[in-house]
C-alpha cells in the first residue's frame, strides 16, 4: 500500500475504511477514512495515526516512504482512538520516537487510554522546529474532546485540523476539488453535527484562533483534504457553531397503528401552509444521525408519539436521549399524539422537550384512537394558529 504525496515531502498515510457504517451510532452511509500525515523533514514527524484494526495498512504506507524506525516525532493532535489506536504498534518500530500532544488535557488522555506510554505536553502557540519546518501548536479544547488540538506548519501552508471540518467520505480521492461541492458540505455538516454541535462556543474560539493563519490546505483528519472549498468550509462552521436557523420545520414521530402518522401528516402541512419549509420523519425508518441533521438549522420541532404503556414510545426517547446530548438550541415545539384511555405519552414528550430549554408553541394535542377527518381539520387549523400568532410575535 502506497503513500499518496500531498506536498513536497508530506504524504498522506490514512487508511480508508470502506465498511464504516456506524460510528458509535452516527449512520455512515458513505463510509470514512482516519488520516495520518508524514512529514519529511531533519526529524521525520507523524501527524495522528489510525484505528487500531488498521495498523498494518498505515505502517505498509509508512513504509513506501521510509522505515518507521526512524520516526523521530509523533504528534497527537487527538487521543481518541481513530486517531491513535495504532500507537502501540507505531512504537514497536519507531523505538526512540517522542509523542507530543496537547497539555494537560492530552497528555492526561493518551495516558489513560495506552498507558505504559511517555507524552510531552504542548500549548497554544509553543513550537517545535523539525528542520526546515517549525510546527506551530493551536488547542482547540472541546472541539470535540477537551485534548483537541491543531497543528500549523507555515513552511507548507498547511493546517493539520484533526477532527475539525472532517467528513465520513471513503474513497480514494483525497482532496475536496475531486467531489461534487454539495455532497462534500452535506457530510462535513453531518460530522458536525453529529458530533461538535454541543461545542458551539468553543467552535467560535477554534475558528478565530486560526483564522489569521495562511492557510493552502486543511489537512483533516476523516475525508477529503479541504484545498478549493476551504471558504466554504468555514462559512459552513461559522452558521452551525452559531445555531443559526432556517425557515424550517422538522416533524418527528412515531407510530404503531397508523393514528399518529395521520396526525404527523396534518401537522405538517400546517407548517407548509404557514410559509415554512417542512420535512416529516417517521423516527424508526430514519437514523438518528440524519433526523439531527434535518434539524440543526430547524426552527420548529413537532413531535409525535402514542401512549404505549403509560409512556411515548421508546423510539421518541432514544431520541430525545441523541437531541438532548447534541443540543441543538432554540427549537420552537408542538407535541401531538394519538392515545387508548390515559394519553400519558404527549404529556411526558412536551415536558421533556421543555426541560431541554426549547419553546412551547401551543399546549400538547392528544386524539384518542384514530383521528376523524373533522379532528384532523380541527388539529390542523389549531396549529396553524399556534404558528401565526408566534409568527405575529416574533
Ligand atoms: C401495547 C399497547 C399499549 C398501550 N398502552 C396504552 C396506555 O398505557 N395508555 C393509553 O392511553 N393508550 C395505550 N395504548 C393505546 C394506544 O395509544 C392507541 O391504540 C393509539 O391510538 C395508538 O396510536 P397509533 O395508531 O399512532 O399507534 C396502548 C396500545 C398498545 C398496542
Amino acid at each position: 500500500m502506497d503513500a499518496v504525496l500531498i506536498k513536497e515531502n508530506v504524504y498522506w498515510v490514512g487508511v480508508i475504511d470502506w465498511n464504516l457504517r456506524d460510528f458509535h451510532g452516527y449512520s455512515t452511509s458513505r463510509g470514512g477514512t482516519y488520516n495520518a500525515y508524514l512529514i519529511i523533514d531533519e526529524k521525520i514527524t507523524l501527524i495522528d495515526n489510525v484505528y487500531a484494526p488498521f495498523a498494518n495498512e498505515m505502517i505498509s504506507k509508512i513504509k513506501s516512504v521510509i522505515d518507521p524506525s526512524k520516526i523521530d516525532i509523533i504528534i497527537s493532535n487527538h487521543s481518541e482512538p481513530d486517531h491513535s489506536g495504532s500507537i502501540q504498534e507505531i512504537l514497536k518500530y519507531a523505538t526512540h520516537a517522542k509523542i507530543y500532544a496537547s497539555g494537560p488535557a492530552g497528555v492526561r488522555s493518551m495516558m489513560g487510554t495506552y498507558h505504559d506510554i511517555e507524552v510531552l505536553p504542548v500549548k497554544t502557540n509553543e513550537t517545535l522546529n523539525i528542520g526546515k519546518r517549525t510546527l506551530q501548536f493551536i488547542q482547540t479544547p472541546l472541539v470535540h474532546w477537551p485534548d483537541n488540538m491543531v497543528t500549523y506548519s507555515e513552511y507548507d501552508k498547511i493546517l493539520f485540523s484533526n477532527d475539525m471540518f472532517g467528513q465520513h467520505i471513503a474513497s480514494f480521492n483525497r482532496y475536496d476539488d475531486q467531489y461534487e461541492l454539495c455532497i462534500l458540505i452535506e457530510e462535513l455538516k453531518k460530522y458536525y453535527v453529529n458530533i461538535v454541535l454541543p461545542y458551539g462556543a468553543q467552535t467560535q474560539r477554534a475558528l478565530n484562533a486560526v483564522k489569521d493563519l495562511d492557510i493552502e490546505l486543511i489537512c483533516t483528519s476523516h475525508g477529503a483534504i479541504l484545498k478549493k472549498y476551504i471558504k466554504e468550509a468555514i462559512d459552513a462552521y461559522q452558521k452551525m457553531s452559531t445555531y443559526q436557523k432556517e425557515n424550517k420545520a422538522v416533524v418527528v414521530y412515531d407510530t404503531m397503528w397508523g393514528s399518529t402518522e395521520k396526525m404527523a401528516l396534518e401537522v405538517a402541512e400546517a407548517f407548509e401552509q404557514s410559509g415554512i419549509e417542512t420535512l416529516v420523519r417517521n423516527v424508526r425508518k430514519n437514523p438518528q444521525s440524519d433526523l439531527i441533521y434535518d434539524l440543526m438549522d430547524a426552527k420548529y420541532i413537532a413531535v409525535g408519539s402514542p401512549t404505549l404503556n403509560n409512556n411515548m414510545m421508546s423510539s421518541i426517547a432514544s431520541f430525545f436521549c441523541y437531541l438532548r446530548g447534541l443540543n441543538p438550541r432554540d427549537l420552537n415545539f408542538v407535541v401531538f399524539g394519538s392515545y387508548g384511555w390515559g394519553g400519558q405519552g404527549v404529556t411526558h414528550a412536551d415536558r421533556d422537550l421543555e426541560e431541554m430549554g426549547h419553546h412551547r408553541l401551543c399546549k400538547p394535542i392528544r386524539i384518542q384512537y384514530s383521528p376523524s377527518d373533522e379532528r384532523r381539520a380541527e388539529l390542523k387549523e389549531e396549529i396553524k394558529k399556534a404558528i401565526k400568532e408566534f409568527q405575529d410575535k416574533e
